[in-house]
């Protein structure tokens, strides 16, 4: 399969490098990153290891492709689908965080799929990426359903070597996805914690009432996800990540724009459409939102 990694940071030249190993990968990122990569070729170390040679470039336009792998982080997914229109792409794959499949379909007239990465990545230096944890790769239609594409896809991905599931139901899994990052994600933020740090106290209760919330605004969407659901996905989340410094907890810390609009901001507005309030996520997104627009960033 032809793939274009579109975002080649931590989780795409993982994912990329992965796939490289079977597949003609092209990866889209920035200039130091992807001259190695082209020169010298991609170290992945740690969990996984290998050395492959995926093509590399910054070259954002003009691409062919069966696939397109979108691995930007949530706010550059305007940005990616404008390139990603003007390349020749069959389909599109978002393994972001956040809800941002829908920003890639409105803009995009080919079928894009969801998905969600557990796995964790790190790009340590140019050329060379860290497998932090081997996770799984959860793929399928958006609407959720089969389609002979997603179980394509599912195959490349399993083919080389990524733990993979092809699922019907994504609606729902996207919802409990969203709820966990709703919850975990801005309290580790705020509060300077690993995950261990929310098995227990108040700011654990402060999770589990983001995580309810996101529940109740996934059911209102039509989405299956009972309360008690989403409190076992994050206390599970919670439980085997426990060491984890959240990307968000990680961003804060480097002094970069976070994912809260498209995490718990994402929670917010879908809760207004039906006139339901999230005092919860509300006050989390304004917390961050203060902190992006004020010293916080570099
Ligand atoms: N890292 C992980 O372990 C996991 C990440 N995720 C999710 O995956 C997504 C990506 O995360 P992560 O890989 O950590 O983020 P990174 O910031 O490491 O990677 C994104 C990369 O895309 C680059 N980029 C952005 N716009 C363009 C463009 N127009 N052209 C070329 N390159 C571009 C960024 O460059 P620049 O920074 O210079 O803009 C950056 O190098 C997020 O939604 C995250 O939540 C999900 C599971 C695990
Ligand atoms: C699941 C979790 C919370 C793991 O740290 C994550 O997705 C993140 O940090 O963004």
């Amino acid at each position: 399969m032809r793939i274009l990694v579109f975002g080649a940071g931590s989780l795409g030249t993982l994912v990329g490098g992965l796939l490289a190993s079977v597949h003609d990968v092209t990866l889209v990122g920035r200039n130091r990153h992807v001259s190695r990569v082209s020169k010298t070729g991609l170290d992945i170390v740690d969990a996984e290891s290998a050395h492959v040679s995926p093509a590399a470039t910054t070259t954002e336009t003009g691409h062919d492709a069966d696939l397109a792998l979108v691995t930007v982080k949530s706010f550059d997914t305007p940005a990616a689908a404008e390139a990603l229109e003007a390349c020749d792409v069959d389909a599109v794959l978002s393994l972001q965080n956040g809800m941002t499949e829908e920003v890639l379909e409105s803009a995009l007239d080919v079928p894009v799929l969801a998905g969600t990465a557990t796995y964790g990545a790190r790009l340590v230096a140019p050329g060379r990426v860290e497998c932090t944890g081997i996770g799984r790769v959860v793929l399928g239609v958006l609407d959720g359903g089969t389609s002979p594409l997603a179980e394509r896809v599912g195959k490349a991905f399993r083919d080389a070597g990524i733990r993979t599931l092809v699922a019907a139901d994504m609606p729902r899994r996207r919802w409990e996805k969203l709820a966990v990052n709703a919850g975990i994600n801005a309290v580790t933020a705020l509060s300077r914690v690993e995950n261990g740090g929310l098995a227990a106290g108040e700011a654990s209760e402060v999770a589990h009432r983001a995580a309810r919330e996101t529940a109740r605004v996934a059911r209102f969407e039509g989405a299956r996800l009972p309360n008690r659901v989403a409190r076992e996905a994050i206390d599970r989340v919670i439980d085997q990540t426990a060491a984890n410094r959240s990307s968000m907890l990680q961003d804060v810390e480097d002094g970069k724009r976070t994912e809260v609009d498209a995490i718990n901001g994402a929670v917010v507005d879908t809760a207004e459409q039906y006139d339901y309030e999230v005092p919860t996520n509300r006050t989390l997104a304004a917390l961050l939102r203060a902190w992006e627009r004020g010293e916080g960033l570099r």
